[in-house]
């Protein structure tokens, strides 16, 4: 048996039927990067383009048996980590990530859809926080994430301080601070790598901030008035650790991923009669474009005519 060298990428998420985002997106995203993509399904969701209805969990021992059956068998070079509704499954995934020293381990932590059910309640994000970031290689909110996440950081440092915690739990008021400060103090207080994605900004951009071993970089994006952005973030992440299984840096990996998503964006489809999906086929044409530019480039001159 000759084993296959493609890259292999699993996503550890939720099922979202309407096939924009979770595991569906993240399928359809990996399999445009050209990477082989496996799915270890942490829930179910009931949703469509107009929200989220309900969500449901799947067993803990069920989860743990996903992940040994596909990684035992199949090494991944990346993994993608979405929505996690259970404070189980967060250590779960993490004694996963440990027990097979995975590599390449890209969070995004699905807090709340824009509109409907939640996904994961303050007792994941507290486990996400101590235990998965850091043990991930980039972790990727968006702005009210990031602020979610923040405010429970404060908050917890408040507590070990023996201070009052701050009257007003959830969000803080988007003034305070900047997605690039935010993306240090995750940063800083997880250990790890932190994108604060520019998606929900009020701004007329989509900038995302990235702060990674001590250093800020930005990736600029002008916003795209789509009427289609269903799975952005999922793409996002899957994108990223695909390139990473490809081999890229970090910075270039974040840099390409955004160049696709924003062409999945502009893609504009049509689908159902809210929020619908982005286009994964833009990203497929993007990477064939790609590929085919570093193939000349790797062409000597004299056979480039040809
Ligand atoms: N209208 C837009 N135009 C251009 N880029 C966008 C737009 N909306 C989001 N993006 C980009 O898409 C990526 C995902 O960001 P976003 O903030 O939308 O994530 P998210 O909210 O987690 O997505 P999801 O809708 O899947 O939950 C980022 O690179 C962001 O800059
Ligand atoms: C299952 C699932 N994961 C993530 C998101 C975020 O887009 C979603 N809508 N559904």
């Amino acid at each position: 048996m000759v084993s296959s060298k493609i890259p292999k990428v699993l996503s550890i998420a939720g099922s979202d039927p309407s096939g924009g985002a979770g595991i569906q997106g993240d399928i359809k995203t990996i399999f445009a990067e050209s990477c082989y993509g496996m799915a270890a399904i942490t829930g179910m969701t009931a949703q469509n383009t107009l929200g989220v209805k309900a969500v449901i969990a799947v067993p803990d021992d069920f989860l743990r048996m996903q992940l040994d059956a596909v990684i035992c068998d199949i090494i991944p070079d990346a993994v993608k980590i979405g929505m996690i509704s259970e404070p189980s499954h967060v250590k779960i995934i993490v004694d996963m990530i440990d027990k097979y020293k995975l590599r390449n381990v890209i969070t995004d932590p699905v807090i709340a859809p824009t509109s409907g059910v939640r996904f994961a309640h303050d007792e994941v994000l507290v486990n996400m926080i101590d235990y998965l970031f850091p043990a991930s290689t980039l972790v990727t909110p968006n702005i009210p994430e990031a602020q979610t996440i923040v405010r429970a950081i404060l908050d917890k440092r408040s507590r070990a301080a023996g201070e009052p915690v701050s009257a007003h739990k959830g969000e803080l008021p988007a003034s305070e601070l900047t997605p690039s400060e935010m993306a240090e103090l995750i940063g800083c207080h997880c250990d790890c790598s932190v994108l604060v994605k520019g998606g929900h900004s009020a701004d007329g951009e989509a900038t995302d901030c990235m702060w990674h071993k001590g250093e800020l970089s930005i990736f600029r994006g002008r916003r795209i008035a789509a009427m289609s952005s269903h799975g952005t973030g999922c793409a996002l992440s899957s994108s990223i650790a695909s390139n990473l299984a490809k081999g890229e840096s970090l910075a270039a990996a974040v840099q390409i991923a955004k160049a696709h998503v924003t062409a999945a964006i502009a893609g504009n489809m049509s689908i159902g009669s809210g929020n619908g999906s982005i286009d994964h086929e833009a990203i497929l044409q993007q990477q064939r474009i790609q590929q085919d530019t570093i193939n000349i480039l790797e062409r000597k001159p004299e056979e480039r005519q040809k």
